[in-house]
């Protein structure tokens, strides 16, 4: 059995009952077996990879809080911090009832080679728990994250630890959770990111997950001969993330005709009523059937069916395994040529190989949905130089991270045999950095 081979089976069978962790681990160390095999007796001898699937530290409490009616309730929370080889664990918080510590494991690990992607010094974290904030008043979400921050304070630091959003945490939650570790600590300081402009967020922080799907999937057209502009886009999700993919395609003259959330989706022909979008999802925090409100000539449905849409790009931006095989295969019927990832895994193991070898040009998240958590980075270092940089500033470095992304890993799935499999290139460039770093600093 290989090396690879083995670590795998070991991490099944030390981790039951966590298949989105054992998938994350099977897509990346797979795509790795070129570099590992050749290094194997350097890696062998250091138990590399046994330690890079192995988180740090894995920390896990208790959240009490109390609702609206005086009931005491108690969720889980957690945080993994993976790996600290090339800086400060760095990762969001995930607050959705499916959280258990799998998924933050997946997404920890994930985390790592994204972060290395980006070439600043972050290593990989990801936190999160299973309290749902949809449906719960501002003070019941106040009440918890003041209580989740009880805890965490302790775990977290602007040298250690900085924490951002996901799925369930904007700028509402961080705002109450930065509050609380201030209290607590007694010190201004950048410990999480995505913090609200007035006290020590960046500009385009909100935008730059979404943009930066956009930036890197124009670049990889291109380098293929393609272009983004007049291209027919599909967008699952309608959060963070698909909101600025949206809001970024127009700008670059495509037309995205989808959106979803987890009770339905709509089909716009004439290209999705953006100003609607973020009224409903960013004031209202409501759900989609309200859209048919502001565009009564769009459809909406229920349940999933995004993939079936007609579009040339298909871009991911909801949530993990999302997009499955019999999906893949839709869009590949309706001639969509490229897939670009702006949530974490939203593509299963069968449907992102059954796209690859029907020719679609695939990006994984980990480099596709990477402009999140490099802004997050922009926003560490205007914190500790306590200056705030211009719109354009950011955006333009945003734009330069994310073509870097794009070309490296075309560069390295090249130079190991496999041009044009960007899993394969994305996941050895991640990893290259982080394991010299690991390999560097010795047995820890
Ligand atoms: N925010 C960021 O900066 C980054 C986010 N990501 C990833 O992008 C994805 C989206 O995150 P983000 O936009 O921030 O999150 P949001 O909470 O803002 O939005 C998530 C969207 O996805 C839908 N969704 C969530 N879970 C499910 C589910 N189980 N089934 C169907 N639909 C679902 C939500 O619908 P509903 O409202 O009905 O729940 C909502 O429309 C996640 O995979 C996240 O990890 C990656 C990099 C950075
Ligand atoms: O901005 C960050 O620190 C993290 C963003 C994130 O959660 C992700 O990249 O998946």
């Amino acid at each position: 059995m290989s090396y690879v081979d083995e670590v795998i089976e070991s991490v099944v069978k030390k981790n039951p009952g966590e298949p989105e962790f054992h998938q994350a681990v099977r897509e990346v160390l797979e795509s790795l077996k070129p570099v590992v095999d050749a290094n194997e007796e350097k890696y062998r001898k250091e138990a590399l990879l046994e330690r890079l699937v192995e988180p740090e530290r894995v920390i896990m409490f208790r959240v009490p809080w109390v609702d609206d009616n005086g009931n005491v309730q108690v969720n889980k929370g957690y945080r993994v911090q993976f790996n600290s080889a090339i800086g400060p664990y760095k990762g969001g918080l995930r607050f959705h009832p499916s959280v258990y510590l799998g998924i933050i494991k997946f997404l920890g690990f994930e985390q790592i080679f994204k972060n290395s992607l980006t070439g600043l010094p972050i290593g990989g974290g990801k936190g999160g728990s299973d309290f749902d904030p949809k449906g719960k008043s501002d003070r019941e979400v106040m009440a918890f994250c003041q209580s989740f921050m009880t805890e965490l304070y302790r775990h977290i630091g602007a040298d250690t630890d900085v924490p951002a959003g996901d799925i369930g945490v904007g700028a509402r939650e961080i705002g109450f959770m930065f509050g609380q570790y201030k209290r607590i600590r007694d010190a201004y300081e950048g410990v999480l990111t995505g913090k609200g402009l007035t006290y020590g967020g960046s500009l385009v922080r909100t935008q730059a997950t979404g943009y930066g799907l956009l930036y890197l999937t124009e670049e990889l057209l291109k380098l293929n001969g393609k272009e983004l502009a007049g291209k027919t886009v599909a967008v699952s999700g309608a959060g963070n993330v698909a909101i600025y993919a949206i809001e970024k395609a127009y700008q670059l003259g495509a037309k995205p005709v989808t959106c979803s959330d987890s009770a339905g989706w709509i089909y716009d022909p004439e290209g999705i009523d953006l100003a609607a979008l973020k009224e409903i999802k960013e004031v209202k925090r409501a759900r989609l059937t309200e859209y048919k409100n502001y565009r009564p000539n769009a459809e909406y449905h229920e349940g999933k069916g995004v993939w079936s849409v007609k579009a040339d790009v298909a871009l991911p931006c909801a949530t993990q395994n999302e997009l499955q095989l019999e999906d893949a295969k839709q869009l590949v019927a309706n001639g969509c040529f490229a897939v670009c990832e702006g949530a974490n895994m939203p593509t299963t193991l069968e449907a992102t190989e059954y796209l690859q070898e029907n020719g679609v040009i695939f990006a994984p998240g980990k480099a596709a949905n990477a402009g999140g958590v490099a802004t997050s980075a922009l926003e560490m270092s205007q914190n500790s130089e306590r200056l705030s940089w211009s719109f354009e500033e950011v955006d333009a470095k945003l734009q330069g991270i994310m073509v870097n992304i794009c070309h490296n890993m075309a560069d390295a799935a090249k130079k190991y045999g496999n041009e044009g499999n960007y899993v394969v290139g994305a996941n050895v460039a991640g990893f290259e950095k982080v394991a010299e770093a690991m390999l560097a600093q010795g047995i820890c």
